[in-house]
């Protein structure tokens, strides 16, 4: 596979995806994309067709790898058999709701996840910070995208909270209904690339959703005129196309997604606090009243901030499944 078909890149084939294609199956294989999944059924899409083939791998064990939507499929070129899904970019999945051993896949190969607020009084950098240690679990590319600008004479004074988060962290900020404003987020929606949505309820994400469309498909309106509650519910799970040539995952487990164990995106969001706990005199310091607590002296020149320090402690202590990790070295 030297020169991936245009068909698959305007799909999302990446370099990532076709290094994992040996040649034996270049040959025998075609790759898809899973556009959506339906009951007993997945919609694929490959460089000259689109289908329904059936999702499941011959041979796979229960725990194996199965396609959810977003991922890349080998299928057989002459069967339509899957063979096999390649390793993804990027994975948001969740605990089965009923049953806490089990994981379930949400959506896969999401390149931009767009963590939406708005300018207004919902706004929290603590529960930005929580989004933020998601898409570090996941392994997407985070990009905060500040709502409902006309709705406020500052924007920039949230704006400049949400980028005061993280050095380089891409902050944006739009009104969700003007579609010239919303091109600032072009740049993550073009040909082949995939976002996904995250936010509190409310903040403008099904607007926001429907400018990217150039549409108004994913109606807001008629189901709140329906159900009254201002609640929105997407029932497939599919890629939807955006105006720009990209994709947008919005399944509807994507927006119930929680922290669970978010060890590693905390100490990645807090990692100037983790570099400084390396030199508190202890290695199970709490930062508390220990002596020699680099913490808390850091916190006293200024150099690290007692908001911070606080959010730092608190979404440590909410990761139940993992409580040590708050402690930056592993006991002896
Ligand atoms: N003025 C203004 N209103 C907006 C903007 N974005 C969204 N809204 C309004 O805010 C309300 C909520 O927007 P939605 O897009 O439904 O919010 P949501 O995040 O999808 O909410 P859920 O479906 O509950 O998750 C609607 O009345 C929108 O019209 C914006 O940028 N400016
Ligand atoms: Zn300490």
């Amino acid at each position: 596979m030297d020169s991936p078909d245009k068909t698959l890149e305007v799909l999302g084939w990446k370099v990532h995806f076709r290094e994992q294609v040996t040649d034996e199956e270049a040959r025998q294989c075609h790759p898809v994309r899973v556009m959506a999944v339906h009951r007993g059924k997945i919609d694929v899409a490959g460089a000259e067709f689109q289908r329904f083939i059936s999702p499941y791998i011959l041979g796979a064990a229960p725990s194996d790898d199965h396609p959810t939507v977003g991922d890349w499929l080998l299928v057989d070129r002459d069967t339509f058999q899957p063979i096999r899904v390649l390793r993804r970019t990027s994975l948001f999945k969740r605990r089965a709701p009923g049953d806490p051993r089990k994981e379930q896949m949400i959506a896969a190969n999401v390149d931009t996840l767009f963590i939406v607020a708005s300018c207004n009084q919902d706004f929290s950098v603590a529960r930005l910070e929580r989004y933020l240690v998601l898409a570090r679990e996941v392994g997407v590319n985070p990009v905060v995208v500040l709502t409902k600008t006309d709705l406020t004479d500052d924007p920039e004074i949230f704006a400049a909270a949400a980028r005061a988060i993280e050095p380089g962290l891409r902050v944006e900020a739009v009104n969700g209904r003007d579609p010239d404003s919303v091109a600032r987020l072009a740049a993550w929606c073009g040909k082949g690339e995939t976002v996904a949505l995250l936010g509190s309820s409310g903040v403008g994400k099904s607007t926001l959703v429907n400018t990217l469309r150039g549409s108004d498909s994913i109606a807001t309106q008629a189901i709140r005129a329906r159900d009254g509650t201002g609640r929105h519910t997407t029932t497939v799970r599919e890629m939807h196309r955006l105006d720009g040539g990209g994709w947008l995952l919005d399944t509807p487990g994507m927006r119930e997604l929680q922290l669970s164990d978010a060890a590693t995106g905390i100490s990645e969001v807090f990692d100037d606090f983790i570099v400084v706990a390396q030199h508190c005199r202890f290695s199970d310091c709490a930062h508390g009243v220990e002596p020699g607590c680099a913490v808390r002296a850091a916190i006293g020149e200024g150099k690290l901030t007692t908001e911070r320090f606080d959010r730092w402690r608190k979404l440590a202590a909410e990761d139940n499944v993992n409580p040590s990790h708050f402690k930056t070295r592993a006991p002896n």
